[in-house]
């Protein structure tokens, strides 16, 4: 069963009342970054490749079609029992852009990324509502403790 909005809300910081939806709680753009060198995903390792920040001096994104990584703004904690999904906002696919995801484990806790298809440039702001998190219950044997736990947990990261 997909949890409630407002259950969801006490595990995503900080929230406010715009963000909080029925099903779900939504997540705003923290950065943007682009690839600038390759990774690497063996049988028994990985590497991400160097990604670099797009800076902007006026907290506008104005991003021509391509692959971008979206870090969320939102610290986000799956508490056990449960699974995590983001789903893109309607209005970015509504814009020719898809935001791919994967699954947020029960146990993990951080700030998580998102790829960003862009079929059509768009303008994105930081801090602009870009995607949905909702939780489901779920069982599981064991809780995330994998490279990515506590990824950028501190505000300055
Ligand atoms: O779209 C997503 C989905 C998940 N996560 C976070 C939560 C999840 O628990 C963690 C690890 O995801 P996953 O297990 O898919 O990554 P992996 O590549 O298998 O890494 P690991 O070996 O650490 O499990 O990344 C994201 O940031 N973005």
């Amino acid at each position: 069963m997909f949890r409630a909005g407002e259950f969801t809300a006490t595990h995503v910081t900080p929230t406010d009342t715009e963000q909080v939806q029925p099903n779900g709680v939504d997540l705003r753009i923290g950065d943007i970054l682009i690839q600038q060198a390759p990774g690497r995903i063996g049988t028994d390792n990985k590497d991400i490749g160097v990604r670099e920040s797009l800076t902007t001096s006026k907290d506008v994104f104005t991003l021509d079609p391509g692959g971008y990584i979206i870090t969320y703004a939102e610290r986000i904690a799956v508490p056990e029992g449960h699974v995590g999904f983001v789903y893109p906002r309607s209005s970015l696919l509504r814009n020719s852009c898809m935001l791919n995801t994967a699954v947020w484990d029960a146990g993990y806790e951080g700030r998580g990324e998102g790829l960003l298809q862009a079929h059509c440039s768009i303008e994105l702001e930081r801090g602009a509502r870009i995607a949905q998190f909702v939780l489901a219950e779920a069982a599981h044997d064991s809780v995330y403790d994998g490279n990515y736990q506590r990824e950028r947990i501190h505000d300055n990261e």
